[in-house]
């Protein structure tokens, strides 16, 4: 464990989730009251004893790192003194940046007691994490956020979006394409194993898409819900391509009789290509006694064109998924995929002082070269001054340069955004479908 002391009565404390040397299946004190903490922030019962080494050990296979503040001057008839007033954690997963796979920071479980608020907890915890993760090598930081308003103050930008959505499976859902390969109900014994495999060549496979932490593979065999019990109501079908392998599953339950009409959720539907998406919808279409299916899906989604009957596909929402924050822009544009190619002077700004830099950019058959550039203009290139948030927002391509110039975190002349949305556009909008 290492400390620090936040001056007042405030101790920090950095360790990794962990148990007692007597018992092995029983979580350390810091660990079992770290996590007590994170569910009072998030509103979440207390714990059942019997859930905590379970989701101990999954931490551990993530590499999750926690963070605990702790207020040693708890007053008489306070909740638990030795649980942490604020709560933080960090692991690291590989996102698709287009080119390749980069490791990114994972922020997670923040929380601060409402008594300690708006004292600059979380600003204390955050900006000294992301240092640390910067100085770790890290080129990007990520998170999801519980509100929009929280993290664009430290330099994070929404960068991937998700929808929900309501397919009418009345009738016969009928797919303009034509079949390909088969799909089985599947064997939930072998998700556990089968579901990372597929994921992650969906992962490679797919811009925005981010590993995925250890409760994954269990949730995918029904072993684990939002707690780790099995779900004797999940069911899952796999998609074999043409050859037999399998591309694709989809894990759903039955919501009860009593819902009407009688709907389907998906709980998680992962697909190497789009075919394995389509040919996963077909089956989930076929399932008789079913009237509407409710799923997330990408924003770009060939699923409603696939449609004989598009209107039997509605958008419930959309909402941002997956938020970035640059720590080290340079490695990130040469991880980035290019679908355009073209020269540009870009300057990135941060007020954190983590992402600062101006480069020359030239991308030639989607390969990008970098120059570090001083305040020297190259002679006929265009050149923007991006914030570290637009900068975040437009990595992926799920934003376009136009929206981030008109909103103000992207200043250039209209020539060069033009310039800029272009080599920065991509054909699919990424996705990310990992929640942490
Ligand atoms: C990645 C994740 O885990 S997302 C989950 C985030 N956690 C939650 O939503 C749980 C409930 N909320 C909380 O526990 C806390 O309110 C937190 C963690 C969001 C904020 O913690 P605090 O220690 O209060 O933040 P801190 O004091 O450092 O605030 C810094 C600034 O952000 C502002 N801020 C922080 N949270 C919010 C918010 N929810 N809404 C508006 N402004 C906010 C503060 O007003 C402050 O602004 P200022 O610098 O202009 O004064």
């Amino acid at each position: 464990m290492s400390g620090t002391n936040t001056g007042t009565a405030l101790r920090t404390e950095r360790f990794s989730p962990g148990f007692t040397d007597a018992d092995p299946k029983a979580p350390d004190e810091p660990t079992s009251n770290w996590l007590e903490a994170v569910n009072l922030g998030f509103h979440d019962a207390r714990w059942d004893p019997k859930h905590l080494a379970p989701i101990v050990q999954a931490y551990q296979a993530d590499g999750r790192m926690l963070t605990g503040v702790y207020d040693d001057a708890a007053p008489e008839h306070a909740w638990n003194p030795k649980a942490p007033v604020a709560t933080y954690a960090s692991m690291s997963h590989d996102l698709n940046a287009g080119a390749g796979l980069l490791p990114a920071h994972q922020v997670t479980s923040v929380t601060v007691r409402p008594t300690h608020r708006r004292q600059g907890i979380l600003t204390g915890m955050i900006t000294g994490d992301l240092r640390r993760a910067k100085k770790e090598g890290f080129a990007v930081a990520s998170l999801y956020a519980s509100e929009a308003v929280i993290y664009g103050r430290y330099g994070f930008g929404a960068a991937t979006s998700e929808a929900d959505i309501e397919v009418d499976v009345r009738g016969r859902l009928e797919l303009r394409t034509a079949p390909s390969g088969a799909t089985a109900v599947a064997d939930l014994a072998g998700m556990e194993k089968l579901a990372p495999e597929i994921f992650q060549r969906h992962l490679e496979a797919t811009r925005g898409a981010l590993g995925r932490q250890a409760g994954y593979a269990k949730r995918a065999a029904g072993l684990w819900g939002d707690l780790p019990e099995e779900q004797k109501e999940v069911r899952a079908a796999v998609h074999y391509d043409a050859a037999g392998t399998p591309d694709g599953y989809v894990t759903y339950r039955f919501l009860p009789w009593e819902t009407e009409p009688h709907t389907l959720k998906v709980l998680d539907l992962v697909a190497v290509d789009d075919t394995a998406r389509l040919e996963l919808w077909r089956y989930l279409g076929s399932i008789d006694l079913v009237e509407k299916i409710t799923a997330s899906a990408p924003v770009s989604d060939p699923l409603p064109w696939a449609l004989a009957d598009r209107r039997r596909y509605r958008i419930t929402g959309v909402e941002d998924a997956l938020w970035l924050r640059a720590l080290d822009p340079a490695a990130m544009l040469l991880a980035r995929g290019f679908e355009s190619d073209g020269n540009l002077v870009v300057g990135v700004t941060d007020p954190l002082g983590l992402a600062d830099g101006r480069w020359l950019l030239q991308v030639s058959s989607g390969a990008a070269v970098l120059t570090g550039l001083g305040h020297e203009e190259p002679e006929g290139i265009p050149a923007v001054e991006v914030d570290a948030t637009a900068f975040a927002s437009l990595y992926l391509g799920g934003v376009p340069a136009s929206m981030l110039a008109a909103s103000g975190g992207i200043r250039g002349s209209v020539e060069a955004v033009e310039a800029l949305g272009r080599l920065f556009d991509v054909v699919r909008a990424p996705y990310c479908s990992t929640h942490f």
